[in-house]
């Protein structure tokens, strides 16, 4: 449940969120729209694109829906170029659309890796490409990348994706050096484990999975979107977060942290 903010940091401001059709990308998308901003949401179905429109049309103001792969470079430019058409100005762009699952590195076929790196690091440069033009000819954007913390300690079952992850996060301090006196900020959330559409069925589909995986968050529960939502307007908000940039944000409950070997009492862990 996201609420409208009474700081109404984004009013009059437009942000394109890609992958906004669900989980965290959503969440992302409403809580823009719940600080005043209108709101463009990309993915490649229609339906459930439409769904986080209209929820975040309630919040009064402008919401569009793209739908487009950003596997797809043309595709993407013509969905950016459209976006600045339509509503006037970017002043956001949220990189959130992934793909994911678990398979041994042995056994990963190349189009495996390739439709994970393709739409994770290629997907996300992209997009970022594109708004960028029109943002450093503004002198102003925020651009936040969705990764996660095995991008800087890796994670056995996931090397199309920590590999992906990590490149972005190697492009985000990159551009943020790059574009810094240029007025475009360039950061990463690291969300925890969140039970989205997405992630649960591909990540732990069993209740033994889900168990293995809770039990390594130290706070004990999932992460929400509304928690990475929250910190996500933060980083956009230039107001709040305008000399942050080239940095990485986990909304985590410690987990990156939590490497817990001595799991009993006597280590405040069990
Ligand atoms: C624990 C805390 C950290 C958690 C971090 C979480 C990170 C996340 O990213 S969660 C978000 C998860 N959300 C999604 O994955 C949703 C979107 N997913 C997809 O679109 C698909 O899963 C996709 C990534 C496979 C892309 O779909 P598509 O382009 O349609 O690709 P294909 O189905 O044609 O498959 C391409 C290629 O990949 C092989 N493959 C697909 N699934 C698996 C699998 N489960 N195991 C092994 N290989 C898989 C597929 O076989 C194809 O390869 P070839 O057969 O060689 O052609
Ligand atoms: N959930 C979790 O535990 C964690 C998630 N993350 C990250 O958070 C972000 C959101 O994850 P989550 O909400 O769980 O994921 P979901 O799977 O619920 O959502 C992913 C979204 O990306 C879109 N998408 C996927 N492929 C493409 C593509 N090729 N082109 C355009 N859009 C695409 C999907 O829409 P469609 O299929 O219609 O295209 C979907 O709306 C991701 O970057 C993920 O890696 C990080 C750490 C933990």
């Amino acid at each position: 449940m996201i609420d409208r903010s009474p700081l109404a940091e984004f009013t009059g401001q437009v942000a394109l969120i890609t992958g906004g059709g669900s989980g965290i990308g959503r969440a992302i998308a409403l809580r823009y729209a719940a600080g005043g901003g209108d709101v463009v949401v990309l993915g490649r179905r229609r339906e459930p694109l439409e769904e986080t429109a209209r929820m975040a049309e309630k919040f009064g103001g402008r919401a569009e829906v793209v739908t487009c792969d950003v596997r797809d470079p043309e595709a993407v430019t013509a969905a950016v170029n459209g976006v600045v058409g339509d509503l006037g100005r970017l002043d956001a762009l949220v990189n959130n659309a992934a793909g994911n699952f678990i398979s041994k590195a042995e056994e990963l076929s190349p189009n495996g890796w390739r439709a994970v790196v393709d739409i994770v690091l290629n997907g996300s440069f992209y997009c970022t490409r594109a708004a960028a033009q029109h943002m450093l000819a503004a002198g102003r954007g925020s651009i936040l990348n969705v990764i996660a913390s095995y991008a800087w300690h890796g994670h056995p079952g996931t090397v199309h994706s920590a590999a992906a992850k990590g490149g972005v996060l190697a492009m985000t301090r990159t551009l943020a050096a790059e574009w810094g006196g240029r007025g475009v900020r360039v950061n990463c959330i690291s969300p925890g484990p969140t039970e989205t559409e997405g992630a649960g069925a591909a990540l732990w589909p069993t209740d033994e999975a889900r168990d293995r995986v809770l039990g390594s968050v130290p706070a004990g529960r999932f992460t929400t979107p509304e928690e990475v939502a929250e910190s996500a307007a933060f980083l956009l908000d230039a107001r709040r977060a305008g000399y942050v940039t080239g940095d990485v944000l986990s909304v985590d409950g410690g987990q990156w942290l939590g490497k817990a070997v001595y799991t009993d009492p006597r280590a405040g862990r069990s």
